[in-house]
């Protein structure tokens, strides 16, 4: 059968062979009907056509489950004891802000559990800690990231013909401390950060700018007669907005402002780019707010109100010479500026290096929320029943292939985010032991591209998910209002999602002009060698004919029709790019492109993801590595890998028919293929959901309770 349904001649190819093999373990399937008669079912699906996986839910949850999942337990303990910490469904804003607190507090001071101290030495538990925290209340993982989190945010500059992007680098306030500055810095707040007797803010938004960081007009300047920075907002457009934590609770902020040096000249100042301060906010005793500074409430927001977002005004405030963070740039007792890295580059290097991570965080709780939706919408779409053959009992809505089409390709993106994300936090912690120069760039972008990818999807699927749960999607206590309102804004902070996006198109076109200057390409870049040689040639006539499901499910075949994607557009937009620069110039011709370069931004990103899903299935058969040790586990996670792929694959389909990439009868089997994959997959929807490990105190949903749903719905409102 292997030899007779292969139509594809490299069956030598590694990646061939464990698909073949992966196939073989279908051996695992128990009958169960198929709603396509047989004559629309996929050529070659015959063996498997009326077959259920049986899955080992406890295993695939061991596989995908990762080292720190007990301190999420901890936390998860933590919250289920203590009831008055748990946040209420209604709640105001100021209440909400306190709850916050008290929960931040209980969890570091009554429960032992410190964040802080893994943001530096483990970067895996500190992500792990807050996607569980996360799913206690958004607002507290927030809050959590305000107080310890790294982050990065971005200003963005045209650079000659290219978009490159410029990044002003920069941490949330307790990542801010220990990464940009030095180690008086931490002798002096380590504690009182990990303690929470140091709560801060970091100001970096202005009102006149978000995203564009190199435009911010906070201005600090240097007075050699006290040794002291004045720091001051010029105007309304540089009061610092937004910032979490400083409405209530912060007593001091790292504030970005420029850094103005005294000159001889007749200037007066130079003005040295922005750089990071640490100001005194409140009083550490009493609480009040300190002389020259101005704190205004933002008001109440779209969710994340247990967060407290305030705006800051600094009416020239001294600060000591010793609170500029002075690890990558510093000023001398008499006004001279010196750094400790040789060039720009190392500078800016060393710095993304150490503070890639909040982008990590994002995209990783993001995929959490996710799964939260998922696993309530899902559990719910197989406990409701409605309608169903004449005299026959009613269905589950998750039977209707409508209903399967939402949900399903969901499903198997979240397994497809868990994967790419979890790679993500793996670089990110090798990048802070190693400080390799091209795991740098790499996590950059990628961290960049998956951030903005992950947390748009995720956006569109809560949405979803409500709606699929019909009306009782809208009662609040099943959850998807809040989640939908406090998740949303991951899309902005953080780097704005379409700004990152153009990071990544521009990181691909620098790496696709170096490549023609022989220059080298990181791991998560390399197909882009392969991609540029062989995949522009003209589409195979031959192979773009081929529909079997042996064919369609090969890792191969997918992943080529994905690089195969993103090198053609990479390929098109330099050239284009090219062509506009010379009548519009640089921004001009990047702004005539932008649709386009997000395109191949978003395509790059979704190919990462696939190449990184592919892996974690295959791994035990190439490697022995013992990844993912059950076979019903790797069966199921193939099975899903499958659908990620021909899903998207579909969804794209003009574009690959538009080149002959793929002729009209290989189109329809793809389509048919991936509507069958989603059926099967619906049939171990319950298994896939509960691998997600979340339990009911977790879930909260009634909904989505995993037994006796409805009582619990009606108990709920008073039944
Ligand atoms: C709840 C919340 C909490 C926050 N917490 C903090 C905090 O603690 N500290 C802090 O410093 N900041 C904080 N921020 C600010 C946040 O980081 C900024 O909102 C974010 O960086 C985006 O900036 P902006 O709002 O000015 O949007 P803008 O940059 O003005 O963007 C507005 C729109 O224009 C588009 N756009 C902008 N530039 C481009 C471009 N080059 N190409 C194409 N489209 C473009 C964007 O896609 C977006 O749709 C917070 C914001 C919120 C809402």
């Amino acid at each position: 059968m292997e030899t007779l349904n292969n139509p594809n001649p490299s069956s030598g190819d590694d990646a061939e062979i464990v698909s073949r093999r992966i196939q073989r373990l279908s051996l695992h399937l128990n009958p169960i009907p198929c709603p396509l008669p047989d004559a629309d079912r996929p050529i070659g699906m015959a063996a498997c056509a009326r077959a259920k996986l049986e899955v080992d839910t406890g295993k695939l949850s061991g596989y995908m489950r990762g080292p720190h999942r007990d301190v999420q337990e901890k936390v998860f303990e933590y919250f289920e004891s203590r009831p008055e910490l748990q946040t209420p469904l209604e709640i105001s804003k100021n209440d909400h802000r306190e709850l916050c607190w008290r929960q931040l507090v209980g969890l570091v001071r009554e429960a032992g559990i410190k964040p802080f101290r893994y943001v530096a030495d483990d970067p895996a538990k500190y992500f792990a800690i807050l996607e569980a925290v996360g799913s206690v209340d958004m607002s507290l993982g927030i809050k959590m990231g305000v107080q310890y989190r790294i982050s990065l945010l971005y200003a963005n500059m045209l650079c000659l013909n290219w978009f490159f992007p410029c990044i002003c680098v920069c941490s949330l306030w307790g990542g801010s401390v220990i990464n940009l500055g030095t180690q008086k810095h931490k002798d002096k707040y380590f504690d009182g950060i990990d303690n929470l007797y140091y709560p801060g803010c970091f100001a970096m938004t202005e009102l006149h700018h978000g995203s564009n960081v190199q435009a911010l007009q906070t201005a600090a300047t240097f007075d050699p007669i006290t040794d002291e920075f004045i720091i001051n907002t010029p105007n309304d457009g540089a009061i610092k907005w937004w910032i979490g934590n400083a409405a209530v609770h912060g007593k001091f902020a790292t504030v970005f402002a420029r850094l103005m040096l005294p000159t001889h000249d007749s200037k007066a100042v130079s003005d040295m780019g922005v750089h990071a301060f640490i100001v005194p906010i409140r009083h550490l005793e009493t609480h009040e707010t300190l002389p020259g500074i101005e704190i205004h409430d933002c008001g109440q927001k779209v969710g994340l109100n247990g967060v407290d977002n305030g705006a800051l005004r600094f009416n020239s405030v001294r600060i000591p010479r010793d609170n500029l963070l002075n690890r990558f740039g510093d000023v001398s007792r008499d006004g001279k500026y010196s750094s400790s890295l040789p060039t720009v580059n190392k500078r800016f290097a060393a710095t993304l290096g150490e503070l890639v991570g909040g982008r990590v965080g994002l995209a990783y709780s993001s995929v959490a929320v996710l799964k939260l939706a998922g696993t309530i919408a899902i559990r719910y779409s197989l406990l409701r029943q409605q309608f169903g053959p004449p005299r026959k009992p009613e269905v589950s809505i998750l039977d209707y292939q409508s209903h399967q089409h939402k949900l399903m390709p969901m499903l198997a993106s979240t397994y497809a985010f868990h994967f790419a994300t979890s790679y993500l936090v793996e670089k990110y912690a090798e990048m802070k032991r190693t400080h390799d120069e091209q795991l740098v760039g790499d996590v950059h972008a990628l961290s960049a591209g998956l951030k903005a990818y992950v947390t748009s999807y995720t956006a569109r699927s809560l949405n979803v998910c409500r709606e699929s749960c019909g009306g009782h999607g809208y009662a609040a206590v099943n959850r998807f209002g809040t989640l939908r309102n406090d998740h949303d804004i991951f899309q902005t902070f953080e780097g704005d999602n379409t700004v990152l996006l153009q990071q990544v198109a521009g990181d691909l076109l620098k790496r696709y002009q170096e490549k023609f200057q022989g220059g080298p390409l990181t791991v998560t870049w390399n197909y882009l060698r392969e991609s540029m040689n062989s995949y522009l040639s003209q589409p195979n006539p031959v192979t773009a004919r081929w529909e079997s499901e042996d064919h369609l499910r090969d890792p191969k075949f997918q992943l080529d029709a994905f690089r195969y994607r993103t090198s053609r557009l990479l390929q098109s937009v330099a050239v284009r790019l090219r062509k506009h620069t010379k009548t519009l110039g640089g921004f001009g011709a990047w702004n005539r492109c932008l649709n386009h370069l997000l395109t191949l931004a978003e395509s790059h990103i979704e190919t990462v993801i696939l190449a990184k899903f592919i892996e974690a299935v295959q791994k035990y058969y190439l490697y022995q590595t013992f990844y993912c040790p059950d076979p019903s586990a790797r069966s199921a996670l193939k099975l899903v890998c499958d659908l990620y792929a021909l899903n998207r694959i579909w969804n794209d389909i003009g574009t690959y028919r538009n080149v002959d990439y793929v002729a009209p009868n290989k189109a329809k089997a793809i389509h048919k293929l991936a509507e069958y994959l989603s059926f099967q997959v619906r049939n171990i929807a319950r298994e896939l959901v509960d691998a997600f490990d979340l339990p009911d105190n977790v879930t909260k949903a009634p909904i989505a309770m995993q037994s006796e749903a409805y009582s619990q719905y009606t108990n709920y409102v008073g039944f």
